[in-house]
């Protein structure tokens, strides 16, 4: 690994909308809407004839529309199409802050890509480093290589699981319930924190179905995920909400914290809150609620006291 400087790392990604790459009046307006990332997308929404046009479209788009705070991530063809490299020439070109490899299954996968972005950066005068990258698994072998994965580049800011294509691989399809998916997703999100990376879940399809969208957002919040790809601007809401520490759980988070000062002035190690004990990984627990409340900026540790 030759870069020296990484992508910002750490950053709010709850959601990450697909933006297609050959939809102009989509590109315009995708900002608008209130999305953490938005993901332009020159892989499988578009057809073979138009990957040409939806590069130069995204690049474009890239380097003279503003979009603000919102990070811009490409999801590019892989590198054993003949539109890989001229995708990450142009991305990196473009000064695109994350480029996502679709399909990774190797760490090979995600160091050919590395390496080629690093080229790239070279050609344009940037600085080796500066552009980050995530890789999508979406394969049975990617999954069991999730880790090797996840550490194969400086550059990763998470890696994402891809589960149309995951499931088409298990020769099975998707259910309500999402039991097919259940030890992909672990494996992520465990590999993921090994790493030190963000873990991403995949998109919900039916864009109609608001009510099994909330399910399969709760449930991979609670799997340990820190955001969704999602497809539409009306599913950015339900994740945001989702999401986001509520009142109650800010208040109950001061209050641990309140609780392990009053433990250290008395001396220990353990106290004990609302009849439940206090410890070191509740305290961690409670100091990441407050971290999440204050990056979506309904909290001000520094104004409360906290820090
Ligand atoms: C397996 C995979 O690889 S998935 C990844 C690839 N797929 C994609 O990228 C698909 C992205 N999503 C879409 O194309 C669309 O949202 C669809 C096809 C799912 C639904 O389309 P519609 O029912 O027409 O969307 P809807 O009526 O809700 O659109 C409302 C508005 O949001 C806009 N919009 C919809 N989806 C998006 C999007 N992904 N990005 C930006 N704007 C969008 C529409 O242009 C429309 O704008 P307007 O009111 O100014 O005309
Ligand atoms: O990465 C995603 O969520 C979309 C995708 O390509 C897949 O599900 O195969
Ligand atoms: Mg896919």
């Amino acid at each position: 690994m030759v870069n020296n400087m990484a992508y910002q790392k750490e950053r709010l990604r709850r959601t990450m909308m697909f933006v297609p790459g050959n939809n102009p009046g989509m590109m315009k307006d995708a900002h608008l809407y209130g999305a953490d990332s938005l993901m332009f997308d020159l892989e499988d929404s578009v057809k073979l004839s138009e990957k040409d046009a939806a590069r130069f479209l995204v690049y474009n788009a890239l380097t003279t529309l503003n979009y603000g705070d919102v990070e811009k991530v490409v999801r590019i063809n892989p590198l054993n199409t003949e539109f890989g490299k001229a995708d990450i020439d142009a991305m990196v070109k473009a000064g695109v802050d994350v480029i996502r490899l679709p399909k990774s299954e190797t760490a090979e996968d995600v160091i050919e890509v590395d390496k080629y972005i690093t080229e790239c950066e070279i050609k344009y005068g940037m600085e080796v480093g500066s552009t980050g990258m995530m890789a999508a698994i979406e394969s049975a072998l990617g999954v069991i290589n999730a880790y090797s994965i996840a550490t194969a580049s400086n550059r990763l800011i998470g890696i994402a699981l891809g589960a149309e294509d995951y499931v088409t691989d298990l020769k099975t399809s998707r259910t309500p319930s999402g039991i097919e998916l259940f030890a992909a997703r672990t494996q992520i999100v465990i590999a993921s924190r090994a790493a030190g990376i963000a873990a991403l879940d995949t998109v919900f399809s039916d864009v109609n179905d608001e009510d099994g969208f909330r399910k399969e957002v709760q449930l991979i919040k609670d799997l340990g995920f820190d955001g969704k790809s999602v497809l539409n601007p009306r599913q950015i809401g339900p994740v945001i909400e989702i999401f986001t520490p509520t009142q109650k759980e800010i208040d109950h988070a001061e209050r641990v914290i309140e609780a392990l000062k009053e433990a250290e002035s008395k001396g220990l190690g353990v106290i004990s809150l609302d009849g439940k004990m206090i410890d070191k990984p509740v305290v961690i627990r409670a100091q990441r609620t407050l971290e999440l409340a204050e990056a979506a900026g309904i909290y001000n540790r520094q104004k409360r006291g906290e820090n």
